[in-house]
Parts: structure tokens; sequence; C-alpha cells
């Protein structure tokens, strides 16, 4: 692989997906390897994967990922880092539609909607809010434990690293199962945290409870996004970390015994991966798949490995986004005179005849601190939808419109619990990171993912193993500086 002449590099790498996961496990094996390694990064599609934006008469708007967590420390600091800026994500009044009327709406007085939730639902709103918070401060533990290193060889270990049997009881339960048994009313739960769940993962209360508790906290103050587009960080991390982007689409991996320059028989993975219609293929040391192992998103074939590697058949939830620019028709939610409805974001109940998971007003990727929407005027709209959406259906939510765009997605994982999450170990020094979407799917824990199979390469490379599934490093970390 190197040049004629050339000093071959001590070791060559490659990432499979230029997504957030494959980006930040590139700048993650740069800052450890050092300036010898060579790394490749593999991408089939555009850079940024599900971190993507769509153009709608000159300006463009999130159409995956789109709001950040104040404490999703990693996005925060490659922002940083990377010479980039945070706008404020959008956040405006909140109505709950349940296929004939609001059940729930926000306003915009903080003491009324301490009120009318006390009223509604007692003090659930507090509790959760504090069963959310108890699991995001242990989350946080992450950033501690891989500030020093330290890695984990299967999303099971490092889940329990962080909130022990908890973690995984939240992992292996299903959110209606755990809130039940922790004394939350039928009605909130329908009311108000099944929309949470539609809005962002377009699923109901049998998804798993520890994606419900990072559902839930994108629902606290303070959310964020990347200015001029969240896929920037993915293109900057690229640059940072000096890998080749090859456009290529993977088709198989296989592991063969090479002669390296030294003369040494080495065992090495061959990539084969199609450009066009041109096959090619490379060797590598070290591989990192970062994208999910299913036939619909990936199609990736494991040769003649023994024993051969699982297949996966993980089924992630089809969705669309749609943006709309257009005057909505208020009517629809609510019998309120046009110029008084002022929600800003419609989530839905579980009902099957509804076609929407959620509306809500969104900003260009430029714009920070949008106005409220006024129902009168014409603003863009993004609907979440498990499938497209008929012209019908667009006219029904709208009065009138200019202009519609769509993106169709293999969102996330449709979670099961109990499940097993896919190993992160595929082979000796063969990786996969999308396993931790099956814990829950964000692009921080893909920056997480990133991290730690980055770490775990460089450890298992170099015989480190005091590095990988230490027990109680929470506890020992605590002296540490
Ligand atoms: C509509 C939507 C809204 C979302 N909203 C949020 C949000 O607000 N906040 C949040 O934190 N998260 C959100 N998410 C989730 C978040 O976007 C994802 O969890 C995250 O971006 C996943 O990143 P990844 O790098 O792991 O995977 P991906 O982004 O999917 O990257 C994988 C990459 O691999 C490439 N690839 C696949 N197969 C091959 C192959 N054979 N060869 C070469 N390349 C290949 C793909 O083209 C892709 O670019 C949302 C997702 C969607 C779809
Ligand atoms: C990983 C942790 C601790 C927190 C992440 C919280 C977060 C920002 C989760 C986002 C979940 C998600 C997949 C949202 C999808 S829809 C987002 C939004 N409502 C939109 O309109 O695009």
């Amino acid at each position: 692989m190197s040049l004629p002449g050339s000093a071959e590099p001590a070791l060559c790498a490659t990432i499979i997906g230029a997504g957030i996961g494959g980006t930040s496990a590139a700048y993650c094996l740069r800052q450890k390897f050092g300036e010898h390694v060579k790394i490749h990064v593999i991408e089939k599609g555009e850079v940024g994967g599900r971190l993507a934006t769509l153009t709608m008469q000159g300006h463009e708007y999130e159409a995956g990922g789109s709001i950040i967590h104040p404490l999703n420390l990693h996005m925060k600091r490659f922002v940083k880092d990377l010479g980039l800026s945070a706008v404020q994500s959008p956040s405006g009044l909140v109505g709950v539609y349940n296929g004939e009327t609001l059940v729930y709406e926000e306003s915009s007085w903080f003491i009324i909607n301490m009120i009318k939730l006390i009223w509604h639902y007692g003090f659930q709103s507090l509790r959760m809010h504090m069963w959310v918070e108890d699991i995001l401060d242990k989350f946080m533990r992450i950033y501690r434990y891989q500030s020093h290193d330290y890695a984990f060889s299967s999303v099971e270990k490092l889940l329990h690293s962080l909130g022990g049997d908890d973690f995984l009881a939240l992992f292996n339960r299903s959110l209606l199962e755990t809130l039940q048994k922790a004394g939350f009313s039928e009605k909130f739960l329908d009311e108000i945290i099944t929309p949470v769940m539609r809005v962002n993962y377009g699923q109901n209360m049998n998804i798993n409870g520890f994606v419900g508790a990072v559902s839930m906290s994108a629902t606290d103050p303070g959310l964020w996004a990347v200015k001029g587009g969240n896929k920037l960080v993915c293109s900057r991390l690229l640059e940072a970390s000096k890998s080749n982007l090859i456009s290529g689409s993977v088709i198989s991996i296989e592991e063969k015994t090479r002669t390296k320059q030294t003369g040494d028989p080495t065992k090495m993975y061959e990539v084969v991966y199609q450009t066009g219609s041109e096959t090619h293929s490379d060797f590598y040391d070290i591989v990192l798949v970062a994208t999910p192992l299913n036939r619909k998103m990936s199609n990736i074939t494991f040769l003649n490995f023994d024993p051969p590697i699982e297949e996966f058949h993980q089924h992630y939830e089809p969705l669309v986004t749609t943006l709309i620019k257009g005057q909505l028709n208020s009517t629809v939610f609510s019998s309120r005179p046009l110029d008084e409805f002022d929600l800003g974001t419609i989530l839905t109940t579980d009902n099957p005849d509804l076609f929407i998971n959620s509306i809500g007003f969104v900003s260009s990727v430029r714009e920070d601190n949008s106005p409220q929407p006024k129902a009168e005027k014409a603003h863009v709209w993004k609907i979440f939808s498990a499938r497209a959406l008929s012209k019908e259906q667009i006219l029904k939510l709208f009065v009138s419109y200019d202009y519609a765009v769509k993106q169709s997605w293999f969102a996330y994982p449709h979670y099961t619990p109990p499940e097993k999450c896919p190993s992160i170990i595929l082979h000796d020094r063969l990786y996969y990171l999308n396993g931790i979407e099956f814990a829950a799917s964000a692009m921080e824990m893909s920056a997480v993912a990133g991290y730690n199979s980055a770490l775990l390469a460089y450890h298992r490379w170099n015989g480190h193993t005091h590095m990988i599934d230490q027990e109680d490093l929470h506890e020992r970390l605590k002296t540490e500086l």
C-alpha cells in the first residue's frame, strides 16, 4: 500500500463509514497511534451519514440528527477544538395531540406550566426529571473513563461500568415496565412520555429504559446544534485526523496472510469496495466498522472467518423527515382562533389513526433564536412520519404550502428488550461500533463508541490488557485528578 521507495507506515487502519461514529474514531486513532499510522475512511455516500441537511429555497435544514444535549461533552469538545460554533435549538411551546384534541398544551408562563402539570399529573413530571437526571449523572462517568483512556470490549460491560446492575436492568426491560414499577400513572405515560418517544425514536413505551431516559433528556433546556449543520463536525474530524477519505461501498472483508516489507508474514484484512462500476481492494492491520451491519444499510460480507462472524439481522425503523414551508392548518389541532395558536411543536399519542409522529417549527442551520411561529404566516415545519406523506395528507396539515422536500431513513434500531448488543470485537483486530445503538442511538452515543473502539484497538494492538474492561473504575478514578 505504500508508495514505491517510501517507508511503509507502522500500521494501516481503515474505518468503514464517515458518520459521527467513524470520524470520531478516526480522530481518536490519530491521537493515540500518532503520525506514522495510515488511516483510510471508506464512505459510500456523504460524509456525515445520518447527520445531513436538506436544502429548501437556498437554506439548509437538519434532516437527520438535529439536537445536541448541553452535557454531550464529546460533541461540545469537537465544536470547540475544530473551530466550529453552536446555535441554540428553537424551544417553542409544545402541545400533545391525540387525534381529536390537544391533551396537553404548554404555556409561555413557567408558573402556569407548573400548575398545569401538577393539576393533571401530580408530581410525576418532577419525579421523571429526577429519574432522568440520575441516569445522566451516571452516564457522564464515561467522559472520565475515556479521558484516562480506558476501553470496554462490550456494550454491556461499558453500561455496567457506568451504572452497575441498575443500568443493565434498564437496558433489558421495557421503559413501560420500568416506569410502571416506579409508580408512574397510565395517563402520564400515554400523554407525556409516549409522545416524547414517538418524536425521538418513532416508537412507543416498548423501547428499553436506557434509550427511554436518553430520549427524555432531549426535553431538557439548552439543546443546541452546530452552526452551518451538524455534519460539519464529521468533515472537520476527518481533516483533523489526517485521514484519506475513499469514496466507495465496502462489500467484503476477509483475513489473509501478507508479507510486509520487513519480510514477515502478517495477518491483515483485505477490504474489498466498489467505486462506481470498479472494484478495488486494500489490506489493513485494523478495521473499524462504523455503520449498522445489516443487509439494507451496509451489506458487508465477512468471508471465510472461522468461526464465522455472526450475521446481523437487526431491524432499523423506517422514518421519513418531511420539510414543508407553508401555513399550518391549526384547526386540525385546536379550535382556538388562528392568531392565538402559538405552538411550535405538536407531539402525538400512540393512536394508529395518526399519520404523523410529530410536527415542529424549525430554523435553518445558520439561524439562532428564531421567533415563535405565528399560525397566520408561512414557516418551515419538520414532520416525522413512518411513511412518506401523500399530497392529501399534506393538504390536511397545511392551509397552503410553497415547498416540500423529504428524506427517508432507516433511522434507529427497532427496540425490543431484552436484547443482546452485537459484539464490539468481531475478530482479532476487527471492531464494530454501532452495537451501541441498541443501548441508545444518538450522535453522542456514536461518538462514545468511536472513542471506545479506537482506544480498544490501540490497547489490544499494544497488549495493554490493564486498560480494558476494568471493574470499579468509578471508585478508582475518584481519587485521581
Ligand atoms: C431523522 C433522524 C433524527 C435524529 N435526531 C437526532 C438528534 O436530534 N440528536 C441525536 O443525538 N441523534 C439523532 N439521531 C441519531 C443520530 O443521527 C445517529 O445516532 C448518528 O448520526 C449515527 O451515526 P453513525 O456514525 O453511528 O452512523 P451513520 O451516520 O449511519 O454513519 C454510517 C456511515 O456509513 C456509511 N456506509 C454504510 N455502509 C457502507 C459500506 N458498505 N461502505 C462504505 N460506507 C458505508 C453510510 O453511508 C454512513 O455515512 C437522528 C437520526 C435520524 C435518522
Ligand atoms: C446521549 C445522551 C446522554 C443524550 C442525548 C440526548 C439527545 C439529544 C437525544 C436525541 C434523541 C433523538 C434520536 C432525537 C431524534 S428527533 C430530534 C428532534 N426532536 C428533531 O426535531 O429533530
